[in-house]
């Protein structure tokens, strides 16, 4: 594409050379091959893309996009007051519009997005809609997986990925959007169809100043969705009634609004809950007042909430209430969400993604309900995020397993000590913990004092099969860990 034509939906910009380069790539990293690319400078958190131009011309890029002064070497610099918006638009540009004419389902809150999305993807593949899929665990395109760097990625892997669907005869995607992704525009430029809330708690108060910028963050999904109708299809906006974050996102959104909920009447409600260690029960209402029973293996009150998510975002796609149950129904479990282990041990362990204090009390309030034995729940806490919630969560494990143990999650570049000493700063000294720093330890001692019936809890690490310290990214995986431990205790 003509470099002129690549601009052509950009409001402002001042280019300083009459020259018109054919543009085969957009790129935003300079160590990436730039033949004939157009490099994107991004100012970042840690690094100023704006000082790599040079090395991306060297490295073959034909113009460069800035914000502000840079060493081209010579190329022609397109100068725009915001790059990452405008890469944003020439991403879709570039793409030729792929989610204009795509049916787009956008999931975002605190926690229930990965599973929300699996549900959804799930549902619509059964009905014979294959659907993409971008999240925190994978991109998936008709059953092919990709790895992603974030659970949202940048405006230009997003609009490439749309692209590439497109091409493989995929129309329908998926995906969860992150308030970090909201709040730096990753998204700007996709055209959502329907929107989901699944719940606002306390997290990413690292990145997000106080809960109400953290929940504006979240509003921009609502107020980004634009038109009424796409493609004579309804755009909808599906929100969690039970959540009072709610109300802001229906006063922002010009979409149609769909509410579920189990406390509060809503159009899509789940009543008669029952909740066993298999699984969850309850009866489907859906706007239409049809009534259908569901019997999932998913397990807890907010897996009932996850559901009717997916449910209402599904009926809402068009795909019948029974199929959406019959679907449901058949969800065995998402990687790393409550999935349990077993090794043929006589005990429970239960390996779930719970990092923030929500989850971890839904979770082990979930597991305390249907527990024989004793409750264990080994905790950490992610290094360069969120310090405020380490001792709320370390609070929450001590408060509701019968033993908790403290130990390392991604510590990343800060000190292990220095965060378990965070939580125990919400403990008393004489509440029952021990604080193991080392994670396959911390797991072998819990697994080695397990008794017939009890439960074990290793939580925030989910589906990750690594372990960050420091730089290094060490292979580890809480279910193979645990396993290993329990075979061990058997020998
Ligand atoms: C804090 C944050 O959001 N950081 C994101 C940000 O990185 P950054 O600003 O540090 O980037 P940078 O390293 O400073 O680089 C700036 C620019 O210089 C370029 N560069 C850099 C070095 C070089 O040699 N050459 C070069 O061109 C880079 O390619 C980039 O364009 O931009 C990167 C590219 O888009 C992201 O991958 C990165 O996510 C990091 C990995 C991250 O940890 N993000 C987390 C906080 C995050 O976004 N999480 C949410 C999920 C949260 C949840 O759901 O719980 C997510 O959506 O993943
Ligand atoms: N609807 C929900 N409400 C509260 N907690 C939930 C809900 N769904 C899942 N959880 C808990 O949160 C954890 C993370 O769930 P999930 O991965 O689906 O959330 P997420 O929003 O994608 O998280 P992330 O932001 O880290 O990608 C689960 O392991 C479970 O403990
Ligand atoms: N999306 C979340 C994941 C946290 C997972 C936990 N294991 C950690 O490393 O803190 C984040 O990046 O904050
Ligand atoms: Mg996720």
């Amino acid at each position: 594409m003509e470099l002129k034509a690549l601009l052509s939906n950009l409001l402002n910009y001042t280019l300083n050379k009459d020259e018109n380069p054919n543009i085969e790539t957009i790129e935003m990293d300079s160590r990436k091959p730039q033949k004939n690319s157009l490099f994107v400078c991004i100012e970042g958190f840690t690094m100023d893309g704006h000082d790599f131009a040079r090395q991306a011309a060297e490295n073959g890029a034909a113009a460069i996009l800035a914000e502000k002064e840079v060493d081209s070497a010579g190329l022609p610099v397109i100068m725009v007051n915001d790059t990452r918006r405008a890469l944003a638009i020439l991403s879709d540009v570039f793409y030729e519009h792929p989610t204009q004419s795509m049916h787009l389902i956008g999931i975002t809150g605190t926690n229930g997005k990965t599973t929300t999305s699996h549900l959804i993807e799930k549902i619509l593949s059964d009905a014979s809609i294959p659907a993409g899929l971008i999240g925190t665990i994978d991109m998936k395109i008709k059953g092919k997986s990709y790895k992603v760097a974030n659970t949202t990625p940048e405006s230009l892997f997003l609009q490439k990925a749309f692209h590439q669907m497109k091409e493989e005869g995929v129309k329908t995607a998926v995906m969860e959007v992150s308030s970090h992704a909201l709040d730096q525009g990753r998204v700007r430029g996709c055209d959502f169809n329907i929107a989901v809330f699944t719940n606002l708690t306390q997290d990413h108060l690292d990145y997000h100043r106080n809960m109400e910028e953290y929940l504006y963050a979240k509003s921009l999904l609502f107020s980004q969705m634009g038109n009424v109708y796409k493609n004579d299809e309804v755009k909808a906006a599906v929100l969690n009634n039970d959540d009072p974050a709610s109300s802001a996102f229906k006063r922002v959104t010009s979409s149609q609004v769909l509410t579920y909920g189990i406390d509060t009447a809503s159009d899509m409600m789940a009543k008669d809950i029952e909740i066993t260690s298999r699984g969850t029960v309850f009866t489907l209402i859906a706007p239409n007042h049809e009534n259908v029973k569901v019997t999932l293996n998913l397990i807890g009150k907010f897996s009932v909430y996850n559901a009717l998510a997916a449910a209402s975002a599904c009926f809402l796609s068009g795909v019948p209430l029974k199929q959406i149950v019959k679907s449901l129904e058949a969800v065995t479990g998402v990687p790393g969400r409550f999935e349990t282990v077993d090794a043929g041990q006589d005990f429970t362990v239960i390996v779930d993604y719970s990092h923030t204090p929500d989850s971890l009390e839904n979770v082990l309030r979930t597991i305390k309900e249907f527990a024989k034995g004793k409750v264990t729940a080994i905790v950490g806490c992610g290094g360069d995020r969120d310090k405020t919630k380490r001792p709320i969560m370390a609070g929450i494990a001590v408060q509701l397993a019968d033993e908790a143990v403290f130990t390392s999650d991604n510590p990343r570049s800060e000190d292990p000590m220095s965060i378990l000493k965070d939580m125990e700063e919400g403990v008393d000294a004489d509440a029952r913990y021990v604080t193991i720093p080392d994670r396959k330890e911390a797991i072998e001692y819990a697994v080695s004092k397990a008794s017939k019936d009890d439960i074990l809890l290793i939580a925030g690490k989910g589906h990750e099969t690594y372990q960050i310290i420091g730089s290094d990214v060490l292979t580890f995986d809480d279910r193979e860990v645990a396993k290993e431990a329990i075979g061990g205790i058997k020998k």
